[in-house]
């Protein structure tokens, strides 16, 4: 007999995070490392998340992926549960963990490959995404030849190969030199405006969260709670190194993340 129930209302957010706690291991010995953790993600957001050390970013990050399951609650991405890691998520980690044996250009056509893409297609995907990380040049190098940040930048170019509506990134500029890292945190903005991708970005450095997020969310020290969920509106044109209502909003979430280690 047909249902008469109403079709379920499909959850438009990127992502969606419903109650959703995770313990590792069990027992005695199992640790809490999120708890309780509701939140909804607009499509092209970016979405910063900081937090004392260990309160559970990288794994909240892990659940999304799909690299984890939750313990408790629901994880979804575009209204679907997850269930596994898929191509609707790129996730860029913070080292670059490219193929060494491979050209750049190889490994940014790396996933392409395994989903099918022909040859041509898959070169001119790959060529299009390393001028979109300012590395057209350096397509046929081997990643030991390039910097720190140029490999991090392929790392983005490879975690975009499959076009992911979502992009997850594991504190990815923390191993970079201070001007390195500024330099990428401005292209990742502009890749960001340039593709319309929603972002989740972990990051220990509350300045990096202000100046990158369009939402800023804070966890507390373990078990993972969010303690402060604000979105991040910048006046057009503004810079947000400069931006007063930036200073405050970085003060704020100064004093939230040193709460919630305390
Ligand atoms: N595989 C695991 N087995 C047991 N405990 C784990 C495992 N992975 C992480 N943990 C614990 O879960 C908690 C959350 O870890 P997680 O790496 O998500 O935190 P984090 O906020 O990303 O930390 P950091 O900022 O230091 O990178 C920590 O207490 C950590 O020790």
């Amino acid at each position: 007999m047909p249902s008469r129930a109403e079709p379920a209302v499909r959850d438009t957010a990127a992502v969606a995070l419903r109650g959703v706690s995770l313990a590792y291991g069990r027992g005695a010995r199992a640790v809490q490392a999120l708890s309780g953790i509701d939140a909804s993600f607009a499509p092209g957001a970016f979405v910063t998340l900081v937090g004392p050390s260990g309160c559970g970013k990288s794994t909240l990050l892990r659940l999304v992926a799909g690299f984890a399951a939750p313990t408790g609650g629901t994880v979804s991405t575009g209204g679907s549960p997850v269930r596994g890691p898929g191509p609707d998520r790129g996730v860029v980690f913070q080292q670059p963990r490219l193929f060494p044996w491979m050209s750049v250009r190889g490994n940014v056509e790396f996933g392409p490959r395994m989903a099918g893409l022909g040859k041509a297609a898959r070169r001119a995907r790959a060529d299009e995404l390393l001028e979109l990380v300012g590395l057209g040049d350096a397509a046929g190098r081997r990643p030991y030849e390039l910097s720190g940040g140029m490999q991090q930048r392929a790392a983005i170019a490879r975690a975009l190969a499959p076009d992911p509506s979502i992009l997850l990134m594991d504190e990815p500029f923390a191993a970079l030199d201070a001007l390195t890292r500024e330099r990428l945190q401005e292209e990742l903005r502009r890749i960001w405006q340039t593709t319309g991708k929603t972002v989740l970005f972990v990051t220990h450095s509350v300045d990096e969260a202000v100046y990158l997020g369009t939402r800023i969310v804070v966890l507390s020290k373990r078990p993972g709670r969010i303690v402060l969920d604000v979105p991040s509106e910048l006046p057009h044109g503004a810079d947000p190194r400069t931006d007063p209502g930036h200073q405050t909003l970085r003060e704020t979430i100064a004093a939230a993340v040193r709460e919630a280690a305390a």
